[in-house]
């Protein structure tokens, strides 16, 4: 099994994340989101914006992914777009960057030095990718976790409702450095299918940390009663 040393064993980051248009965005909700999560097993964090990555790191004592979310006219690119948010995340104290590895606005040419910024710092980078051959791009690019965090939201890599266990299973297959499967994982057992896929890690988010998702699906279900 491939691990990485800032997280020696296999199991469950969470993602504790609300941006300002979320019901929960704000004050230290994310930061006892990340309690909770700690308090029950979880080995990691992953949040958003600097503010949430110094409240979290004061509150908990596992690893935190820090990532920072940015629109920029003009740029599909969200997640870390620019050195920028790599300089801002460090600064708060994050021990892992995630940021956006897509083959998109000619980006796999233009990331290295966000990864290396990061490095030089001590601070360990995952890819956030959408197709195995991001993933192998972003592997050969130096970075230390890739994740399938952007499968299904690039247009062109798999548009499905379930996870994409089958990019976790090829990546798991090709890539030395530890893979994350992460994104619309909802149950435990798709948490446990996950890891038997070959995932080192499993992120889940909205499933534990947005009530409004979670809210929606029971109304969405419980319709024909309405
Ligand atoms: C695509 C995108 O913007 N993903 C973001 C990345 O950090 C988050 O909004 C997700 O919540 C996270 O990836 C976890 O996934 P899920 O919430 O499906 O468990």
């Amino acid at each position: 099994m491939k691990l990485n040393g800032l997280f020696p064993q296999q199991g469950l980051i969470v993602s504790c994340q609300a941006l300002d248009h979320e019901p929960l965005h704000g004050g230290d909700t994310m930061a006892k989101m990340a309690r909770a999560a700690v308090q029950s097993g979880a080995i990691g964090i992953r949040t958003n914006g600097a503010a949430d990555i110094v409240r979290i790191k004061k509150e908990v004592d596992v690893p935190v992914i820090g990532l920072i979310k940015r629109d920029i006219p003009g740029s599909a690119v969200f997640i870390t777009p620019t050195l920028t948010e790599v300089q801002a995340i460090v600064t708060a104290g994050a021990d892992i960057v995630a940021l956006d590895i897509t083959d998109r606005e000619g980006r796999l040419d233009t990331v290295k030095p966000l990864i290396v910024y990061a490095h030089e710092r001590g601070v360990a980078v995952m890819a956030d990718i959408s197709t195995l051959e991001e993933g192998l791009a972003a592997e050969a690019l130096g970075v230390d976790f890739i994740g399938t965090t952007l499968s299904g939201y690039t247009p062109y890599s798999v548009q499905q409702e379930a996870p994409d266990f089958e990019l976790v299973r090829g990546l798991a297959d090709r890539v030395q450095v530890p893979v994350v499967a992460e994104g619309r994982i909802w149950t435990p057992e798709d948490a446990a299918q996950a890891l038997d896929s070959g995932a080192s890690y499993v992120v889940v988010g909205s499933a534990i940390t947005r009530p409004q998702l979670i809210t929606a699906r029971y109304v969405e279900a419980l319709k024909r009663y309405g």
